[in-house]
């Protein structure tokens, strides 16, 4: 695999995100649901520094059709993230690093009284295979601020951070009547997704503002996403 300037800080992220983030800590009460919906469960934990909300958002669903591969790869992709993000400007992919790991500049739609704030993370995508052999293996993007000579951070503008994972596996269901697994049927197919984010706004903003656009924005977010992938999924032959 080839190594660049940050290979050592994602495998570190990377491997935070996979000793963490599937962990089934529902049970416990720090997790508080923002909202149901169908199999879409969104939690979110209350956090804040020195009064800037940084409330860690965590959220699963169980998806029919899709493989986690086609997931991420439709997460991970450049060429089609405005096709499925409603809550951007604009996106740009500034350089790619290699080709599982890519930096964008994003500027999100202005949140009303916030001021208007933009994005500029690595994105990273790759498969991590499971213990079990005959498990397809899981897929895994996450998304990391960092700084970019080509996103100076430039006022009114106010630069967000972000940590975001979004870990998928593919559950194949009447697995043992398919020898060759290209050939299972999508309607066999249930693609398990954990997307974690942890979003630090940048600069003052209301907190209830701030709780109000993430209770809103984040179920819409999932869902808009996962029904994109679907769609676009339905016609094509399954990418394992
Ligand atoms: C004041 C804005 C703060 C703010 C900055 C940034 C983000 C954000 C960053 C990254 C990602 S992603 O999943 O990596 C997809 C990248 O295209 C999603 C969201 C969210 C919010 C908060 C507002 C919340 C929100 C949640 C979901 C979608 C959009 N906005």
């Amino acid at each position: 695999v080839p190594r660049h300037r940050l290979s050592d800080e994602i495998e570190k992220i990377v491997q935070e995100h996979l000793k963490f983030d599937l962990v089934d800590d529902f049970n416990s009460n720090i997790w508080e649901l923002l909202a149901a919906d169908g199999e879409m469960k969104v939690y979110r934990r209350e956090l804040e520094e020195n009064g800037i909300v940084l409330d860690p958002l965590k959220a699963v669903h169980s998806v029919k059709g899709v493989t986690g591969h086609e997931v991420c790869k439709y997460f991970w992709d450049p060429a089609v993230r405005m096709e499925w993000e409603g809550t951007l400007d604009s996106s740009r992919m500034l350089e790619a690093l290699s080709d599982d790991t890519l930096i964008f500049n994003q500027v999100h739609k202005r949140v009303w009284p916030a001021a208007q704030r933009d994005t500029c993370f690595w994105s990273h995508i790759r498969s991590v295979s499971k213990e079990n052999k005959n498990d397809l293996d899981d897929w895994i993007v996450v998304n990391y601020s960092t700084t970019h000579d080509s996103a100076p951070i430039k006022e009114p503008m106010i630069r967000a951070w972000a940590n975001v994972a979004l870990i998928c596996s593919t559950i194949i269901l009447n697995r043992d009547k398919y020898a060759d697994l290209s050939s299972v049927p999508r309607e066999n197919l249930v693609c398990k997704i954990t997307y974690v984010a942890q979003v630090n706004p940048g600069g003052w903003a209301p907190a209830n503002v701030l709780r109000a656009v993430y209770k809103r924005e984040y179920p819409k977010f999932l869902k808009r996403f996962t029904q994109y992938v679907m769609d676009k999924t339905k016609k094509l032959p399954i990418l394992l």
